[in-house]
C-alpha cells in the first residue's frame, strides 16, 4: 500500500534520517518510535505529502504521492500531533465542518458518534470549554467518520485516559480488519496486542 523510498530529511543542518525504506501493507499497524527531536513528526508529514523529503519519494498503491496527491488525499487520514480542531467551535460545529471540507455530503447523526467518545452534554459547548482529553477526542471523532484507508496519526493517546486509549484501540483494529493500514508514533507502549504490528526506531542523529 505504502512505500518509503530511500527518503531523507535534513532540518536546521541535521540530518534527522537518510535513505530511509520501509513499506506498508493493508491490514498491518506500524508504530513509529525514537527520543524528542529524532524526526517522527518530520517524516510523517513526508509521507503525508505536506513537505518534500530532500531525498526520494514515498509511493502509494506504486504511485509516487506528489503527481497522484489528490487520489492520495482521499485515501489518507492525517491527525496531528495540534489536533486541528477549532476551539471557538462546539464538537458538533467541528465535525460538521470536517466533514464539508472533506467532501462527505450525507452526515450521519452525529450525537450518538459524540456519545460513544464520552462527550455526552458536551457536543454544542465551544471546545475551548472542554478538557485535554476531551478535546483530543473530538479530533479522533473522524477516525469514526472517515473513509480512508491509510491511518497517519501523531501521537493520538496524548491527552487520553486509559479507557480513551483501550477504546482508540479497538477501533484500530476493527479498522485493521477492514484492510485499512495505520502509521502512528507513540511514546507508549501499545496495550493492544496487534499480531501484525511493526516497530521503526529512528535514532536521534546528531
Ligand atoms: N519547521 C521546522 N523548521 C526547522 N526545524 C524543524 C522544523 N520542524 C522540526 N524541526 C526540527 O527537526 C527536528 C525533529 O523534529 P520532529 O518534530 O520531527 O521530532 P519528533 O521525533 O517528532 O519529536 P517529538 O518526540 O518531540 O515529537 C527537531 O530538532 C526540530 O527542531
Amino acid at each position: 500500500m505504502l512505500h518509503i523510498k530511500s527518503v531523507s530529511c535534513i532540518k536546521q543542518e541535521r540530518c534527522l534520517f537518510a535513505d530511509l525504506n520501509f513499506s506498508l501493507k493493508s491490514g498491518q499497524i506500524m508504530q513509529l518510535a525514537g527520543p524528542n527531536g529524532a524526526g517522527k513528526t518530520s517524516l510523517l508529514r513526508i509521507i503525508a505529502g505536506f513537505s518534500a523529503p530532500d531525498e526520494g519519494e514515498v509511493l502509494y498503491q506504486e504511485r509516487s504521492i506528489n503527481k497522484y496527491y489528490e487520489e492520495f488525499a482521499h485515501d489518507l487520514l492525517f491527525i496531528g500531533h495540534k489536533t486541528g480542531v477549532n476551539i471557538q467551535l462546539s464538537a458538533v460545529e467541528n465535525v460538521r465542518f470536517w466533514l464539508r471540507i472533506n467532501g462527505y455530503s450525507n452526515e450521519p447523526d452525529l450525537y450518538p458518534i459524540l456519545a460513544k467518545l464520552g462527550l455526552v452534554g458536551l457536543e454544542d459547548v465551544p471546545v475551548r470549554m472542554l478538557s485535554a482529553g476531551q478535546q483530543r477526542r473530538v479530533a479522533l471523532v473522524r477516525l469514526w467518520l472517515s473513509d480512508a484507508n491509510l491511518w497517519v496519526l501523531d501521537e493520538p493517546f496524548t491527552a487520553l485516559d486509559k479507557s480513551g486509549v483501550a477504546f482508540l484501540q479497538q477501533r484500530f483494529t476493527q479498522h485493521l480488519n477492514n484492510n485499512g493500514a495505520i502509521l502512528l508514533t507513540t511514546h507508549q507502549d501499545l496495550t493492544t496486542h496487534f499480531s501484525d504490528l511493526q516497530t521503526i526506531t529512528l535514532e536521534y542523529r546528531h
